[in-house]
């Protein structure tokens, strides 16, 4: 069997290469003429799995992609081609909640707010979602929900609209990119959204760029009345609108899902459903494809207000080192694709094992890994 791959999957040669020959590629530049032999294609969100990219496959019967979002693949079209399809729903959900919960306690620290009993508005309620809600909740913000297809479809949580979703503290994006149908996400966040808005909200896109009207937005932060900005996705990637960056508190380049644990989720998630699709059983365990954590045990004495906090998620990740890396490190398309591709090694909180009282239950909530105080 022939297996194209994308070159930033981890671990994947020693998951997929029990199945075949494998040809490792740069994904966004997969031209339709290498798929001529392939039987299965393994791919990252930059591969637009189309037409044009399909025109040459006629052996191709297996597609995955090691990634939350899908609207980089054309569904329909592989169904009607008899391509089976996987993707990996949830795989960097801590990844994503972590991201953004870093995000909030620089932005907290930067304009001196406390973030127990601010308000934080989640539009899209899925697996992202409600890691952030989580974990806002652990860190005591007022949650409210926005997930009109949720809703409609009777999912328990109570939801409020878009419009109420808006006027909180800090709005928080996690929808898929959709164009069409009742609830499509096209610039959600257009120039009527951001007029309600003032300058006093955060406003976080860890989700897809085009989410965000980026014009209307760079008009908004031109204004005398300028949001408070977390952008890790952009339209347009990777030729983003560069005069965008320095109007924001905090930008990235679409890492808030790096993780090493997300991505090596993503890649196992798809050698599951490639294993099930071969009629055959899992043979790898997951855990074992991961190095050890670098952090020893820690042990936390007292239950921890904002500011330990702080300190101890910074202490496995604090989203300013990719901040910096992206301010000093972009200035063309080229750079963004680079940024991503050497993204230094970032682990997930509960890679730090914490000893820690009665009274720091919270630490748990957050996913640290607890054990109990000797
Ligand atoms: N920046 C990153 O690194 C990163 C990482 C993971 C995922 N993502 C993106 O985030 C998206 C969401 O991820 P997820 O795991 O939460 O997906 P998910 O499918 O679990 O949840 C998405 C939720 O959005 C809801 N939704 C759809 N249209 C909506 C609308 N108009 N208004 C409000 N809610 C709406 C859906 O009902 C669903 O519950 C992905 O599709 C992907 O594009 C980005
Ligand atoms: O959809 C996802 O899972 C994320 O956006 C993912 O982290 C994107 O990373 P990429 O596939 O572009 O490397």
């Amino acid at each position: 069997m022939n297996i194209i791959i994308d070159e930033n999957m981890p671990v994947a040669e020693c998951l997929f290469s029990p199945f075949g020959h494998l040809t490792r590629l740069p994904g966004r530049q997969i031209q339709a003429d290498q798929l001529a032999e392939a039987d299965a294609l393994l791919v990252r969100s930059v591969t637009r799995v189309d037409e044009r990219l399909l025109s040459q496959a006629p052996r191709l019967k297996f597609v995955g992609s090691a990634t939350i979002g899908t609207d980089h693949v054309d569904q329909a079209l592989l169904a009607q081609r008899g391509i089976a399809f996987a993707n990996a729903p949830g795989c960097n959900k801590i990844s994503v909640g972590e991201y953004v919960i870093s995000a909030l306690l620089v932005l907290a620290e930067r304009h001196q707010l406390h973030l127990a009993g601010m308000t934080l508005g989640v539009i899209g309620a899925g697996n992202t979602g409600t890691a952030v809600a989580e974990r806002a909740r652990a860190l005591g913000m007022q949650v409210c929900l926005c997930d009109p297809p949720l809703a409609d479809a009777g999912d328990p949580r109570e939801f409020v609209p878009y419009e109420v979703a808006l006027c909180s503290d800090v709005v928080s994006f996690h929808v898929p990119l959709t164009h069409e149908g009742p609830y499509a996400t096209w610039h959600l966040l257009d120039e009527a959204a951001l007029a309600v808005l003032d300058g006093e909200q955060i406003l976080i896109n860890a989700c897809r760029g085009d989410v965000w009207d980026n014009r209307a937005l760079l008009a908004r932060q031109l204004s005398p009345d300028p949001l408070r900005l977390v952008m890790d996705v952009w339209e347009h990637e990777p030729a983003l609108l560069t005069e965008l960056v320095p109007h924001t508190e905090l930008a990235t380049p679409h890492i808030a899902g790096y993780s090493l644990e997300g991505k090596v989720r993503g890649t196992y998630q798809v050698y599951e459903a490639f294993c099930a699709w071969q009629g055959l059983a899992v043979s790898q365990a997951f855990t074992p494809l991961l190095p050890p954590p670098a952090f020893g045990q820690l042990a936390v004495q007292q239950a921890p207000d904002q500011d330990l906090l702080k300190r101890l998620i910074h202490l496995v990740y604090d989203v300013r080192r990719d901040d910096a890396l992206f301010r000093h490190g972009f200035a063309e398309p080229a750079d963004f694709d680079r940024l991503r591709k050497h993204y230094p090694e970032r682990r997930e909180w509960s890679s730090l094992r914490l000893t820690a009282q009665a009274g720091c239950e919270q630490l748990a909530a957050l996913g640290f890994t607890l054990a109990a105080h000797p």
